[in-house]
């Protein structure tokens, strides 16, 4: 993120007292990430992240939390929140819903090997095995509805070029909906970006950031994943597809329907962050520390994609 609420020494203090993580001794503002307030906090028994929501309300964030501790329990490596003696695991803060989550080891790579593409796509089609079993709803929140919208309030701010782009490619993937809704679904990641995902060496040490998760195609998650892990100059880098790929299916094979829709699903993936970074250009909130992203360049993939770059 941002800093978009700033929290004192004291207001962190009060936070973890009731939570047993014994005496706070540093708390440190996060300025990556985009979304939300995120802080370090280091006490007397460990290492931990304090996010506030800024968008997302209590009511809906039951569904990330729990697959977080769903997946944590079958040994993937994500944050697990810390519950209160009364077993809740969301909080509040300033009258904003928060969670404190241990903070995983290792470092974001952003020029991944082949090892390590093929280390996350392997993470990934674990975290889809163990989700398998996850029993809360809820559809994904970036799919068509919200495209449509995001679409809709974009359209002052792209020339007719732009605005005839989005409008095709919006009906493309209308059309290819029912397809996608018949291939294996389940709860997916969404935003699985390089700099969601933690390495020690070539070992995955951490995957974070599931504010954008939904149940969904899971080759959308793969999609996301090809279009940032396996980008090079050009719209995509072969050996890096080919690495995650492999990774991913030493657990998980791809079905001949997911093969088949992995390029519509790609421009899929591409449409989303498009939009996504547009809305965030063109509609920016107040931040103590924000970067925001350059929406150009998954307008470039989707047309590289669509055989038009
Ligand atoms: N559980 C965690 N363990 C380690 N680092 C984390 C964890 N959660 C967040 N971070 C760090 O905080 C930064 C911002 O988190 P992120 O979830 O991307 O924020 P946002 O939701 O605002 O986009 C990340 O880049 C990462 O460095
Ligand atoms: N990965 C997205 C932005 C979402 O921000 P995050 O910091 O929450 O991952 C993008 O690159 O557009």
């Amino acid at each position: 993120m941002a800093v978009y609420t700033a929290l004192s020494k004291g207001e962190i203090a009060a936070f973890i007292r009731p939570l047993d993580l014994g005496t706070l001794h540093s708390a440190l503002g996060v300025a990556s990430g985009i979304e939300n307030t995120n802080y370090f906090v280091d006490t007397a028994t460990g290492c931990y992240v304090l996010t506030l929501f800024e968008r997302l309300t209590a009511d809906e964030l039951p569904f990330y939390l729990h697959l977080m501790k769903h997946l944590a329990a079958r040994g993937i490596p994500v944050p697990d929140p810390v519950a209160d003696d009364a077993g809740e695991i969301l909080h509040e803060i300033n009258g904003k819903p928060a969670v404190i989550v241990n903070r995983l080891p290792g470092q974001s790579v952003m020029s991944p090997s082949l090892v390590q593409c093929r280390a996350v796509g392997e993470m990934l089609a674990r975290m889809h095995v163990a989700g398998n079993d996850y029993s809360r709803h809820q559809p994904n929140p970036r799919g068509l509805d919200w495209w449509r919208a995001t679409a809709t309030a974009a359209r002052a701010f792209l020339s007719p070029d732009q605005q005839s782009l989005l409008a095709s490619e919006i009906a493309f993937q209308e059309q290819i909906a029912l397809s996608a809704a018949r291939i294996p679904q389940g709860p997916v990641h969404g935003d699985l970006f390089r700099d969601n995902v933690l390495f020690e060496g070539e070992q995955v040490s951490g995957v974070f950031d599931f504010y954008f998760a939904g149940i969904d195609a899971l080759l959308f998650d793969i999609a996301v994943c090809l279009n940032d892990w396996c980008v090079g100059s050009g719209e995509h880098d072969g050996a890096r597809v080919d690495a995650f790929l492999h990774g991913y299916e030493a657990v998980r094979r791809l079905g001949a329907a997911e093969r088949s829709l992995l390029p519509a699903m790609r421009r899929m993936g591409a449409l989303r962050f498009w939009l996504s970074r547009l809305s965030d250009l063109h509609r920016p909130r107040e931040a103590a520390l924000l970067n925001a992203h350059d929406p150009t360049h998954f307008e470039r993939l989707l047309r590289a994609i669509r055989g038009e770059g």
